[in-house]
């Protein structure tokens, strides 16, 4: 066995080993901030031409998959700084550390292949840019705004860097009210705030997507504002029908669509939420006009920047995520608010690994939200859909002040019903309904039937599951409620509360 000393000198002695073969890495300090020069002075245009006095101008010496290092002979460019990499600038980086005076690392966020030692690489002095304002409306477009429909280019409308500060505090403005859908499931038990943020969490295949396109039916229609959807890592087949579910609704016209797909590089993936905020922050700053932002997947955007982070050679820190993991999401999240010009209100689909809700990037989300919405694999398995579960589902804005004093006692009666009969569920297993007394029995006929009251035929799925979509108000939502909590129902088949609008008044 080697004495403590001996491991040590062995340790010693791979470490130094390891950094000879690597001299670029670490091995001489970082410069500090006052010798990186932020103003990285004007902008170059795009087809600028290159000159070898540039000192702009430098040459990839590393690249190891989307990782470039890149050499300046003169100031090396800032964090951030939107790098143009070949001859003709095709492939676009952005700096991410840098390694020593002279030399910076970048993520590419286009693909770099073809790049070898040696290929000229340009600073653009300022960080990515994506067009803003009104021209975009109705568009589809990639992290840089170029156009995936096929419209007009955008290259003449004014562009603004997709790195912007949060509001200030004095800026924000904290309202409460409330955000109808037009879900029962949803408007009755996590009610979404106007100007907040709402997570739709669940697992693979429970039932997200859907959910978000069926909001988008429901909310954008009545919308009187600006909506963009923000896609990060999800399938193209996704955005493709989106695009045309929007232009079958009628509502295109005033939508923004933003995509970063799960075929492109991690570096897009990564970038795409910043570039759709800043879309939507002119649309808030400038034209004063509230807008929703739909996204899907915000999971796939923490999971972009763990791929950045292990191509950057960062530890990983709990679960493998990149250690960096709550300030990345609060960069995104906190600049989603509402000022006194206008709302940003979202929507986010969160995919929970291995439907793990204590997994970082879950818990991380959570710290956000104003309003959750769980969804169940075992709701999902019993077909009652929306498969959203009534007791983890959860909203500030539950509270008597703000949704009044009707939908909050209508809410607890629902969930402490709910919540009864799941306690039973284990005694029903094992001695059967004639086991309860008389009161429980009441509990499981009501909580059966609410639940599936609860569930909804929506208009996004009704081409295969042939249940016509229906849209409820509050009101019916908590008409329905009562009236089954009432015992209206108690003698009517579980079977005609399931997959129905509103409950039709029984008065004549
Ligand atoms: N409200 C609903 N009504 C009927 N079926 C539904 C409903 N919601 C989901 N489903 C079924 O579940 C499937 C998966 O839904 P969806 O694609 O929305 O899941 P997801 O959570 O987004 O999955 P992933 O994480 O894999 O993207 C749908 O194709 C559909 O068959």
């Amino acid at each position: 066995m080697p004495s403590i000393a001996a491991r040590r000198m062995l340790f010693i002695g791979l470490v130094s080993r390891a950094l000879q073969r690597c001299p670029n890495m670490h091995t001489q300090p970082l410069p500090s901030s006052s010798d990186i020069n932020t103003n990285t002075g004007t902008a170059l245009m795009e087809n600028e031409p290159l000159s070898s006095s540039d000192p702009k101008q430098g040459h990839v010496v590393a690249v190891r998959g989307s990782v470039i290092d890149v050499h300046f002979p003169g100031e090396p460019p800032a964090m951030n700084c939107e790098l143009r990499i070949g001859d003709s600038g095709d492939v676009v980086a952005e700096v991410a550390s840098q390694l020593d005076p002279h030399t910076v690392r970048a993520i590419a966020i286009t693909s770099p292949r073809g790049l070898s030692r040696g290929t000229p690489v340009r600073s653009c002095g300022r960080s990515m840019q994506v067009p803003v304002g009104k021209p975009l409306l109705g568009r589809v477009l990639d992290v840089f705004g170029n156009t995936l429909d096929d419209g007009e280019s955008l290259k003449s409308v004014e562009h603004r860097s997709i790195h912007q500060t949060p509001p200030t505090i004095n800026r924000r403005i904290a309202k409460s009210e409330v955000f109808t859908t037009g879900i029962k499931a949803i408007d009755l038990l996590s009610p979404l705030e106007r100007g907040g943020k709402a997570g739709l969490f669940g697992g693979a295949g429970v039932g997200k997507t859907v959910l978000i396109t069926e909001l988008i039916h429901n909310i954008v229609g009545g919308h009187d504002g600006i909506s963009l959807f923000c896609g990060i890592g999800e399938r193209c087949r996704e955005a493709e029908e989106l695009y045309r579910e929007m232009g079958a609704a009628g509502v295109r016209d005033n939508t923004v669509m933003v995509f970063g797909q799960m075929n492109e590089p991690p570096g897009a993936r990564f970038r795409v939420g910043h570039a759709a905020l800043t879309m939507a922050e002119s649309f808030r700053d400038d034209a004063k006009q509230d807008v929703l932002l739909l996204i899907d997947n915000i999971f796939r955007f923490v999971q972009a920047g763990m791929e950045v982070s292990g191509l950057l050679g960062q530890l990983p820190s709990r679960v493998g995520y990149q250690p960096s993991l709550a300030s990345d999401l609060a960069e995104l999240e906190e600049r989603i608010c509402t000022t006194s010009d206008a709302a940003i209100t979202s929507v986010q689909a969160v995919y929970v690994p291995a439907d793990d809700f204590t997994d970082p990037s879950a818990v991380h989300t959570f710290a956000h939200l104003s309003a959750t919405v769980v969804l169940s694999r075992k709701r999902a398995s019993e077909g009652l859909y929306p498969a959203i579960d009534p007791l983890k589902s959860t909203s500030e804005m539950m509270l008597p002040g703000v949704v009044g004093d009707r939908h909050y006692k209508t809410a607890s009666n629902v969930r402490q019903t709910l919540a009864g009969y799941e306690e039973l569920k284990d005694i029903i297993a094992m001695l059967g309904m004639e086991e309860l007394s008389r009161q429980d029995r009441l509990t499981v006929n009501r909580a059966r039937r609410l639940e599936r009251f609860l569930t909804q035929p929506f208009f996004t799925t009704q081409q295969f599951t042939g249940h016509e979509g229906h849209m409820v108000s509050i009101e019916d939502t908590l008409d329905g409620c009562e009236r089954i909590l009432n015992d209206e129902f108690q003698d009517r088949p579980e079977r005609d509360l399931y997959m129905v609008g509103k409950i039709p008044s029984s008065k004549p």
